[in-house]
């Protein structure tokens, strides 16, 4: 689905940060990314989503080479790949409702095609109560929630999510990771940057683990 080929990156005229990556997000697969502050997690999460491009290296998206693609493919690839982002990225001047179905109002699809999912998938992360409420009155938590459904509405072949525990505490994050697995279950590839140690114990799953710029497989 993704693939990484002897990747490296630099920003500008640093040290190369990350260094051969050579790995695949597969189909339906499910990993966590971890390694210490700075080890590079947010990069890979930015080079996944084609949002930054490597210094060298080839990365294969959904069968494409990244570096031939052009700028006008990206946004039906993107549409595919749902991201969660550290600072959730919520738009203030919206509800929790419009957050949530932006991504398919900006598509242009008719508001009566996709209310009564987006209503649903609201529910499916326990937001329910906050259908009208703006991101400023929502809690940590509660925004989280609101990102993660945002990322979901598009029914995206791959979840990258950054630290998306980062914010909540222990039995929310248990919450989390259990939907971050049922959605899993219906056929998303995930892929959860995280350090929280406690949380990648609960589930036995592949990691990914970054550590002076290189990349150890576990799976
Ligand atoms: N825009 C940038 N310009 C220059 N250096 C950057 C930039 N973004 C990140 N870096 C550097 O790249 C390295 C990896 O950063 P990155 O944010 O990817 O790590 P991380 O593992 O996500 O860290 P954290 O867990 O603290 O969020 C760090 O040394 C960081 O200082």
């Amino acid at each position: 689905m993704i693939r990484f080929e002897n990747v490296g990156l630099r920003y500008d005229m640093g040290p190369e940060v990350l260094r051969d990556l050579t790995f695949e997000i597969r189909a339906r697969s499910f990993q966590f990314l971890t390694g210490p502050s700075g080890a590079g997690k947010t990069s890979l999460l930015r080079m996944l989503f084609l949002a930054l491009r490597p210094t060298r290296g080839t990365i294969t998206v959904l069968g494409r080479d990244a570096a031939t693609l052009k700028r006008t493919d990206l946004p039906a690839i993107r549409r595919r790949i749902g991201v969660v982002f550290q600072d959730f990225r919520l738009l203030d001047h919206m509800t929790t409702y419009e957050n949530v179905a932006l991504p398919l109002r900006v598509r242009g699809k008719d508001e009566a095609s996709y209310r009564q999912d987006v209503i649903d998938l609201i529910r499916w992360v326990g937001l329910g109560d906050r259908l009208d409420a703006p991101p400023l009155v929502l809690s940590g938590g509660e925004k989280q929630r609101a990102a993660i459904a945002r990322a979901l509405i598009d029914q995206p072949d791959i979840l990258l999510a950054d630290e998306p525990t980062g914010n909540v505490d222990p039995p929310l994050a248990r919450r989390l990771l259990r939907l971050f697995m049922e959605l899993n279950r219906t056929g998303t590839a995930v892929v959860i940057a995280t350090h929280d140690l406690a949380l990648m114990e609960q589930v036995e799953a592949r990691r990914l683990v970054l550590g002076d710029g290189r990349l150890d497989i576990y799976d």
